[in-house]
């Protein structure tokens, strides 16, 4: 099933992100965390490629058996930016071969190492490279891309951000999920944004449960997102206490995602990774609101 098509419905739906274990040993316990998550149901489930520290080797494993053991549909990550031409394309044979319908195409973080190397020697600079790929494949993928409410941390200008989305969306993406974002009103400013430049593809916000203090830290070096007074008070009070911290992080996150409900969003993606008991305290605390219209 396309996501495209998933997000033409009205009623309120969450999907979850997962990522891929880091070896062999760590494959079982991430098969049994996706099965978990998968059982809950959510509208699909974002498998990355090598985020989180997991292997992009397993990515197509984990995704392949999220769609055809529990029907949930799936989104594979793709990444381009430390990638040669022939690493790609064999990649992108591979996602036709597995019969994957949907792509998030991204440039990839760019590690220490490659924020110094010599870029006039790379095949990507770009996630609009791999969009164009995607396109080129003869395959018919829907093309998910990243967008940034409080624009790219390597951006400093957000109309020039602004710009390079609405030319990646030509590119050929279907829909878009942003960033983390801590603050509602971020995303609503962003999405004026973005429409009035003419960017109109449906726009998946992006929600990351922090369920203790160290994963703040790890989130917002990836993100560079801002943290309102609100959630910083969440973290000094309940930050020594995981059983606190978990349970505040994930009404902090439960009261962000009926905000966005209630300002007209129907879907919104969990980024609570490989955890599915937090995946599924988010489903439970919004049982009687999902699927109301
Ligand atoms: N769920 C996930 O795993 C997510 C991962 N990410 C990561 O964030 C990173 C960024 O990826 P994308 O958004 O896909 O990258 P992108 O290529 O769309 O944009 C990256 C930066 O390059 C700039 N840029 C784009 N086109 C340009 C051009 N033609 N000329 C000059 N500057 C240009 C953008 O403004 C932005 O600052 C990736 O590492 C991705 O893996 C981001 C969001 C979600
Ligand atoms: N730039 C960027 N890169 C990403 O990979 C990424 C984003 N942004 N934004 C959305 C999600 C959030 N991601 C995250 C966020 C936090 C952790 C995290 O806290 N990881 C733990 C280890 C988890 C484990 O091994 O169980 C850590 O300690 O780093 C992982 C992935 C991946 N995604």
């Amino acid at each position: 099933m396309k996501i495209s098509e998933l997000l033409k419905n009205p009623a309120l739906s969450i999907s979850f992100e997962v990522f891929p274990p880091k070896n062999d040993t760590a494959f079982d316990n991430v098969k049994e965390a996706t099965a978990k998550i998968a059982a809950l149901h959510p509208s699909f489930v974002s498998v990355t490629y090598g985020a989180g520290g997991g292997t992009s080797k397993y990515t197509l494993d984990i995704a392949k058996s999220i769609e055809h053991l529990y029907g949930v549909p799936t989104l594979a990550h793709l990444t381009c930016v430390s990638s040669s031409k022939e690493t790609v394309h064999a990649r992108i044979e591979d996602l036709k071969e597995a019969g994957i319908e949907n792509v998030m195409a991204l440039r990839g973080d760019l590690t220490p190492e490659l924020e110094n190397a010599d870029r006039s020697q790379w095949d990507y600079r770009y996630a609009i490279d791999l969009i164009r790929e995607l396109k080129g494949s003869g395959a018919d993928f829907c093309i998910g891309g990243a967008c940034y409410p409080e624009i790219h941390p390597e951006s400093t200008d957000q109309r020039e951000d602004i710009l390079h989305l609405k030319e990646k969306v030509e590119a050929g993406c279907d829909f878009l999920t942003t960033q983390m974002f801590f603050d509602n009103n971020l995303l609503y400013n962003f999405l004026y944004k973005i429409r009035e430049a003419g960017v109109t593809v449906p726009v998946v916000p992006g929600i990351m449960p922090i369920t203790n203090a160290k994963q703040l830290e790890n989130a917002l070096k990836l993100s560079g997102s801002f943290v309102p007074q609100r959630f910083k008070s969440l973290v000094d009070k309940f930050g020594s206490n995981p059983a606190a911290m978990k349970q505040a992080g994930i009404a902090y996150a439960t009261d962000q995602i009926i905000d966005l409900y209630a300002n007209g969003i129907h879907h919104v993606h969990v980024y609570s990774m490989n955890k599915p008991e937090v995946a599924a305290k988010i489903m439970e605390n919004l049982s009687d609101i999902l699927g109301e219209i």
